[in-house]
Parts: structure tokens; sequence; C-alpha cells
């Protein structure tokens, strides 16, 4: 993808014609301040024409009328500026799925090659190494490496599995080797990408809720203005001058907050663009703009904090128990099952020398996040019936107090020794996973993961920005302290389901604060659909990405900082530029109706500030600085206002001395400046 966030010719040529398009009523009216400008220089276009046939001065008229019309079309400009940034930023993504084939199987198992964008949700396609995969999907059989860079810009090929949490794949990427089965899960043009590149395009905006009630806000303030500035004539008339509407328009159109209403949508739309530079696809603008204001994320321990790759790092039988025992039991519990936990175990056993294979009637149950444990159950031992006096068969494997609570159920004893090998496994860090058989508990399998380097330090960020992490794993307390500690995080629960993360996100936004949540695995897709802003991994199940608010193309858990980073700097630049804007229009007010009325009010010349002589050219001037405004903020607008780790209160209190006291005093010099120049010109 193409990550330059910097402004190209062409964006800019364009950006100049739509800005034309936009002066078309219907659009125009999509912003009622700007409208009310919109409004004002027809108006003043239409005196200006007067004034001309009935040969009266219309050099004020006619340039009101030309400053006017630039103010809307510099906030028309803002708009289509950032739209034509987000338009090349998509148009690399569109190329990765443009004329794709497939290879559709059918349910007799004939294959056909067809057109992409012919197929449809739940079609299952045959994808071989070196082909493009040709729609987004879920692999259903095999194991590929898979080289993403189209997509992400990363070079190294990444590994996805059937049946695992990591089973997504993305239309236009390059299966680099294997043989994969994809059950199609979005059709073409359907897909979040597909939603995003309208998105970042312009052509599916929707304004979001804060936008919404800001404009609601800005629309009210503006008819406020209209009230007053209408009842003006009237006072002046009391004073014995007449004013000209020209002059009430321009004082109206100088009033009315027209620089954060032109550039808002520019704001808006360049936080869409930061978020898609950063390989995050927001399925709408309001996940970007909620990620600003969260407060408490949740982060799972395995494959978020963990490289998650869990592997069987050794074999620690209980006193009375031969490893050659304790590894038959593992084994038989893992035959079958096809989580990297589970090879993992048969690999490091058969690399001791084992050769246990399966036995034939044997049940297979498979782990899940909510019994925790995995293995087998013998048929023909369970037919036998216990009048026989036959236990049942089984070897389990799974997390230690699942195990303990399973084997006091089958009147087994939890053996006083489990303890200690348990803790001594899980005070390294390592997942240890307790083995037992019909007969008894054997000992542990100890399952060993990496902390992802650079974790603590976003932690400490997060902190900074005033984000507490709290980490919530199916792990045991032991082993998620000794992982907690290192990684930094602010808090954690251990041994939870997937039904305890939905109940700890509910609980948390109970008390008041905003949640956020990553996750890629089926298990995950309520808490992630419970979540204010739920973050799925590309490589994740279709379920957690349908759950999800925010799927990150990168598959980084850690990606939440660059989310929460996007987020706020959208909510802060807004609130900045508005603070800007209203307290400019402040400071025009004391500008503009002292140089109005200085010439025949006396006592109100003393208020006449900046000394502007001529009314005319005073208001001219305020409009030419209320219009050029605009257009000089736009790389602001689009850049974002730079956001440093400060508390939130501190971040108010420096905005507010910078955007509001700045925004009150650069009228009254710029106006002046200009005014100064206009004089000498003239
Ligand atoms: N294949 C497996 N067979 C048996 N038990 C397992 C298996 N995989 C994991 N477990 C046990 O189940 C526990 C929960 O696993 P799970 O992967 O659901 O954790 P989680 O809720 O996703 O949390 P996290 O990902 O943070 O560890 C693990 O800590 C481990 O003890
Ligand atoms: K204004
Ligand atoms: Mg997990």
């Amino acid at each position: 993808m193409n990550h330059s966030m910097r402004i190209s010719a062409s964006a800019v040529r364009t950006a100049s014609l739509d800005a034309w398009r936009k002066l078309a009523p219907g659009l125009a009216i999509k912003s009622p301040v700007m409208f009310v400008v919109w409004v004002g220089t027809v108006l003043s276009f239409g005196m200006t024409v007067q004034r001309l046939a009935q040969g009266e001065p219309y050099g004020f008229a006619l340039c009101t009328s030309l400053i006017l019309f630039f103010t809307v079309w510099f906030a028309n400009f803002a708009e289509a500026i950032a739209e034509a940034r987000g338009r090349d930023q998509a148009a690399s993504l569109k190329a990765t799925r443009r004329d794709l084939t497939a290879t559709l199987r059918n349910k007799a198992g004939q294959l056909t090659q067809v057109n992409a964008s012919a197929l449809k949700n739940g079609d299952l396609l045959v994808v071989e190494a070196g082909q493009l995969i040709p729609a987004d999907g879920e692999i259903v059989l095999g194991v590929a490496s898979i080289n993403e860079s189209a997509l992400t810009g990363e070079s190294a090929p990444v590994l996805r599995e059937a049946g695992t949490d990591h089973s997504g794949v993305i239309a236009g990427t390059m299966l680099l080797s294997g043989h994969i089965e994809v059950q199609v899960t979005a059709e073409s043009g359907h897909s979040f990408l597909d939603k995003m590149i309208r998105l970042v395009e312009g052509t599916q905006r929707q304004k979001t809720p804060n936008e919404l009630a800001l404009t609601v806000l800005l629309a009210a303030l503006t008819l406020v203005f209209l009230l007053a500035v209408a009842t003006l004539p009237a006072m002046a008339e009391f004073v014995g001058i007449t004013l000209d509407p020209l002059l009430l328009i321009a004082l109206l159109v100088c009033l009315i907050p027209t620089t954060i209403a032109g550039l808002l949508p520019a704001i808006g739309i360049a936080g869409m663009n930061r978020a898609l530079a950063a390989n995050l696809i927001a399925k709408s603008g309001k996940a970007v703009e909620v990620a600003g204001d969260i407060d408490t994320l949740l982060l799972d321990k395995t494959g978020t904090i963990t490289f998650g790759d869990r592997q069987a790092t050794a074999f620690l039988p209980l006193p009375g128990v031969t490893q050659t025992e304790l590894v038959r039991v593992a084994v038989l519990s893992s035959l079958q099952d096809p989580t990297p936990e589970g090879k993992s175990v048969v690999k490091l056993a058969r690399d001791l020398g084992d050769v246990t294979t399966l036995p034939i009637d044997a049940e297979f149950v498979p782990f899940s996040a909510e019994t925790r444990l995995s293995g087998l159950r013998l048929a023909a031992a369970e037919s036998s019936g216990k009048d026989s006096g036959f236990a049942h068969a089984f070897a389990y494997k799974g997390a230690s107090d699942a195990i303990r609570r399973f084997a006091l159920a089958q009147g087994l004893a939890v053996p006083q020794a489990l303890d200690g090998i348990v803790s001594k496994v899980a005070q390294q860090g390592a997942t240890p996973l307790v083995v037992v058989s019909q007969q008894r508990i054997l000992g542990v399998i100890q399952l060993s993961d990496v902390i992802k380097p650079g974790v603590a330090e976003r932690f400490a960020k997060l902190r900074a920005l005033g984000v507490r992490t709290v980490m919530v794993t199916g792990d045991n307390p032991i082993t998620a302290g000794a992982i907690a500690a290192v990684a930094g995080v602010d808090d954690f629960v251990a041994e939870a389901r997937p039904e305890d993360k939905l109940a700890l996100i509910r609980a948390e936004q109970a008390k008041g604060h905003l949640v956020a949540m990553v996750g890629d695995g089926t298990n995950d897709a309520p808490a992630l659909a419970q979540a204010d802003v739920g973050l799925a991994m590309n490589s994740g199940t279709q379920a957690a990405k349908d759950a999800g608010n925010m799927v990150d193309l990168d598959s980084d858990p850690t990606k939440l900082l660059a989310v929460v980073e996007v987020g706020k700097q959208l909510l802060i630049t807004r609130g900045a530029l508005t603070t800007f804007s209203l307290a400019n229009d402040v400071a025009k007010y004391f500008v503009i109706i002292p140089a109005v009325f200085a010439a025949s009010m006396p006592g109100i010349g003393l208020l006449n500030l900046m000394q502007l002589p001529d009314p005319q050219l005073a208001v001219i001037s305020a409009l030419i600085f209320n219009a050029v405004i605009i257009p000089i903020l736009i790389p602001l607008a689009l850049k974002g206002v730079a956001i440093r780790a400060i508390s939130a209160e501190k971040l108010l209190r420096n905005n507010l001395l910078i955007y509001g006291l700045g925004g009150l005093l650069l009228p009254f010099a710029a106006i002046k400046l200009i005014d100064l120049g206009l004089n000498w010109m003239l």
C-alpha cells in the first residue's frame, strides 16, 4: 500500500475541479454554515449586478461577492483535497483486487474457472501455490504460506491454517506454497476492505455522531448570529445611520464559524486516511472517532502480548510416574488435536522417541475455550459400561484448574506434588497443561511462548495517554502474573472463559469506561462486538472480523496503540480548530462593529482599537482574513494537531491556550495588516 500522506500535484488538480462541482446547491446545503455563505454570495452578486445596472458604485459589492465566493470555494477545496488524497490511497488497494480469476469447486467436486466478481458467499475455491487469492475468505483445508505485501507492504510471508484462529485470507494476496481450499466470506465489492476504500474515497462517507452534533451546534450558533445581525439595521436606524445590506452580509459571514465548518469534513476524512495509512480498516468513521476516547484496553495474552506460538518444551512427570507413561498419555490426548499446542506435544514426544498411535474407536474431544481441555475418550470402553467393572478409558490434557475439577469429578485423587510442578512452570511465564488418564493425574506438559519485544514501552505510552491496559487470559493466575509483570500491563484477569471476557467488558462499561478489545478467535467475537472499539486481526476468523468494528491488515494486536492515537488526534484536531474558529469569530466581532459604527458614532470610535479608518475597507480586510484562514489551515487539518503523551487535562489546557488565546489575538493583527496593505495599494 502507498503510505505516502503527501499531497500530490494531481490531487490538487482534481480537488480544484471538485471544489467547483461542490458548489451545486444540493451539495452545498450539507454544511448549514457554509450554505449561509453560499446564499450570501448569491445575494451579494445580485446586488453587484443591480448597482452596476443602476450606474451606482459597485466596487465594494464586487469585492465582497468575490471574497465570499472564495470562502465557499476554499471550504469545498479543503474537503476535496482530503478526498483526493483518500482516492490516491485507495487506488493502490483497489489495484490488488482487479481481474482475479478463481477455481471454483462445485458440490460434485468438479473444478471450473470463473471470474472472481461472480463468486458468492459460501463458494468453495481451490488455490494453488503461485496463484493470487481471488476473494476474501477462510481457509477450510490446508496450510498456506502467503505473501500479503500487496496489501500491507510487509514482504515477510505469513502462515494461515484451516481450523485455527488465523485462517483468514484476503483477495489479491499471493499463495506462496501449499494447496488450500478457501470458503468465500465476502462477495466481490462487499468486503471490509471495499467498504474502507469507499470510506476514504468519500463515496460512502456519513457524518459521525460527533460530527453531526458539532454541525448542529454550529448551525445553531449561525442562527443566533443571523438574528443578531438582523436586529442591527433597526439599531443603526435609531442612531441615524442606514446600513448597507452588503455590510450586514459581510458581517454575518465574519461572525459565523466558517473556519471550522469549512475544515470539518477534511478533518474527518484525514482521520480515516491516517487509519488506512496505518493499515487499519475501520468499518465506519465512528469507530475511529470512538477510539480517541478509549480509556480501558483489554488484551488477551496468547498471540497478543506473546507471539502465540505455544510450543511444548518439556514433559514433567509427577513422582511415581515414568516420563514414558506421561508422554504416551499426552500424545494420546493430542494425536487428533489440530491446535498448534496439540501438534507441538506430538512433535516433542516423537523427538523423544515416542511411537504411540491412535487406538481404534477413539472419540476425539476437541479443545474449547469453555472446557479448556482436549483429548480423547475410548468409545469401546464406554460401551462396555460401568457394570462390567471397567472405568471409561480416556486421555486428557488441559488447564490445571480444569483438569483438577475434571479429575475430582471422576473420583481421581489430585497428587500433592502437582501444585509445585504447575507453579514452577507458571512462574517462568510458561503454560502448564496437566495430563490425566482414567487411572490418575500423570504430570505436566510445559508450553512455552515468547513475549513480543517492545510491548512494555507501548503500554507505558498508552498509560501516558490515559489508557489502562488489562490482560485477560484463559491461562492460570501464576502464568498470567508472570507475563503481566514483564509486559507491564496495569492489571490482569486469569482463567477467563469467553463469557468472562464479555462480562468484564460490560462491567467496565457500566463503570463509565470506554473499552477497546483486540481479538482474533471465534470465541473473541462476542467480546469484540460488545467493546466500544473491537479490533480484529486480519489473520483471524471471519466471526471475529464480523464482530469487530476495525480490522488490522498487519494482524498486530499492539496496533491498538495506533488506533487510539489516530482517534485521539482526530478528536483533538477537531477540538482545537473549533476553539480557534470560535475565538476568531469573537475577535472579528470586536474588529468590525466599531469600524462600521465609528464614522457616525464618535463614542464607539474609542472602541475602534485597530484604528481602521474606512469601514468598507475594514470589512473587506476582515472578510479576506476569514476566507484565507481556511486554506492556511488545510495542512493542519490534514496532518492533525501533534499529540504528545500528556494527560487529557493538560492537553486541553495547552490547546485552549494556543488555539483559544491565539485565535482571539490573531485576527486583530492579521486584519490590521491586511487593512494596511489595502490602504497602501489604493
Ligand atoms: N490444545 C489445547 N488442549 C488443552 N488445553 C489447552 C489447549 N490450548 C490451550 N489450553 C489450555 O486452555 C487455556 C485457555 O486457552 P485459550 O487459548 O482459550 O486462552 P485464551 O482465553 O485465548 O487466553 P490467552 O489467549 O490470553 O491465553 C490455556 O491457558 C491452556 O491452559
Ligand atoms: K467566520
Ligand atoms: Mg487466545
